[in-house]
């Protein structure tokens, strides 16, 4: 089975809020809602990855990013290992770059049934942290 390595990116600001942009209806797990990011290449670092498709997807550039979690999902044909970031710091205006719709939500408002399941321990301990502050 096709085992990829993922570099996500949960981009945050200072009211609190995350970026969150739809996946294209073509692609795998279709319009879900999802954290910018992408496949690392053989050649890059998880963090590296991150800065380059951060870039690429949502026109930023990230100057904070620290590791934050990792998730392993098996999808019916795929395996997906996750490298998730926290991004507090950046350069420009996140926006849909690719076309896709975009929204800032409330950490503690974030649903995950709107994600792919492999983000849902994630988005569980977002808004459980968000709750606690
Ligand atoms: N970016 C991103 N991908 C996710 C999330 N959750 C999740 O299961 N995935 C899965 C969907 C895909 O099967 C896989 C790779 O992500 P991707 O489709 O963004 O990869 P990419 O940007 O390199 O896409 P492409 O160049 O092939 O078009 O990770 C998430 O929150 N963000
Ligand atoms: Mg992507």
């Amino acid at each position: 089975m096709k085992h990829l390595q993922v570099a996500v990116g949960i981009i945050r600001n200072d009211r609190g809020e995350i970026f969150l942009a739809q996946r294209p209806s073509t692609s795998h797990m279709a319009n879900m809602w999802e954290f910018p990011g992408g496949k690392i290449e053989a050649n890059e670092t998880a963090q590296q990855a991150l800065v380059r498709e951060l870039q690429e997807e949502t026109g930023i550039e990230v100057t904070d990013a620290r590791p934050y979690d990792l998730a392993d999902h098996h999808y019916p044909d795929l395996r997906v290992t996750l490298h998730f970031f926290i991004v507090e710091g950046w350069q420009g205006e996140p926006y849909g770059r690719e076309g896709q719709p975009q929204r800032w939500v409330e950490q503690k408002a974030l649903v995950a049934d709107e994600f792919p399941p492999a983000n849902h321990d994630i988005v569980a301990r977002l808004v459980a942290e968000a709750a606690a502050v």
